[in-house]
């Protein structure tokens, strides 16, 4: 017989008691997929539900890297390994889940896209505060975010404060290394710019990793971060040409070239600068 029995001492009597739906206020998640188009488009569902899923995914992105800030801040790093571990697999999914919304084509998509009117990811502000997390300041980008104030807000706090990589550089100062003062006291809104001592720390802690082996393997896991971020970029970026080639965007941009110009961004540039000037060890 291809069943299986229900164990008599599962519960089924779950009036007043908390329950599945009720935790995870099911209700509320799975009423707030509404298409737009009218008559609803069938690959609306999966426009939305990507995008949402997305956000969630990103939502508990943000709570881990400001968690990792704090560990920063008290100087311990080895809980923040763990959590880079979770969030490089969080990035892996948000990387590979690009493959569901490529079975979007063009001409599906034209038939709903005239409902999204001037809505685009552009204004999505969990992304923002990623960047600002990461060390991305750009005070333009709160723009859309103006008419809501708590979001508006909830930036301004991002853009004020030190990123990961910027609390990195003032753990490094505090353990001696010659991190120059103006990278550990500085206007936290401005961009990150490289410096060319902060390469030369990295340098030293590349090559001789046996003597800082925690900030080496922050390096490390920092550079993960990064890759995986920009992997994320590029693919949205091929999603968006194979969907609507090189038209403009919904948010006002010029499509396809405006998203190839964040390719060119880097978070933590003297990590990447560093792997150039590294020599092999004496005698090899
Ligand atoms: C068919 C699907 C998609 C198309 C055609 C598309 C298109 C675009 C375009 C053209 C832009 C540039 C801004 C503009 O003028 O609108 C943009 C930005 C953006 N999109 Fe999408 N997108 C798609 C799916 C997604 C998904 C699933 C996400 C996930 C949340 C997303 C997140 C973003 C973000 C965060 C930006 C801002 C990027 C930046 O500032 O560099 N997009 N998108
Ligand atoms: N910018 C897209 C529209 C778009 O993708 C979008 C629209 C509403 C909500 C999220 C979106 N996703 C990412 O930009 C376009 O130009 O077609």
């Amino acid at each position: 017989m291809n069943k299986r029995e229900l164990e008599p001492g599962i519960f089924t009597d779950l009036a007043g008691r908390t329950t599945y739906g009720e935790y995870l206020q099911l209700d509320r998640l799975l009423s707030a997929q509404v298409p737009r188009s009218q008559p609803p488009h069938h690959d609306e569902l999966l426009f939305i539900i990507q995008h949402q899923t997305s956000e969630l995914w990103m939502k508990l992105l943000v709570h881990e890297l400001t968690a990792v800030i704090r560990y920063i801040q008290a100087d311990n790093l080895e809980p923040s390994f763990k959590i880079f571990s979770r969030v490089g697999h969080i990035q892996r999914m948000l990387f590979e889940q690009w493959s569901v919304l490529e079975t979007l084509t063009p001409n599906e998509y034209l038939e709903f896209r005239g409902a999204l009117g001037q809505a685009s990811g552009f204004q999505s502000h969990q992304y923002r505060a990623l960047e600002f997390l990461l060390g991305h300041k750009d005070e333009h980008s709160l723009g859309p975010f103006k008419h809501i104030p708590g979001v508006h807000a909830q930036l301004e706090r991002f853009l004020h404060s030190p990123s990961v990589y910027d609390e990195f550089l003032r753990h490094l100062s505090r353990q001696g290394h010659a991190v120059p003062a103006d990278r550990v006291e500085r206007d936290w809104r401005e961009p990150y710019e490289k410096s060319a001592a902060v390469m030369e720390v990295f340098r030293h802690i590349y090559e001789n990793p046996e003597k800082h082996w925690d900030a080496y393997e922050m390096c490390e896991k920092l550079v993960d971060v990064e890759e995986r971020f920009q992997l994320w970029r590029y693919r949205h970026m091929m999603t968006v040409m194979r969907v609507i080639g090189f038209k403009q965007g919904t948010g006002g941009s010029s499509g396809v070239g405006f998203l190839r110009k964040a390719l060119d961004l880097r978070f933590f540039p003297e990590l990447w600068d560093v792997r150039t000037e590294l020599a092999p060890p004496a005698g090899r």
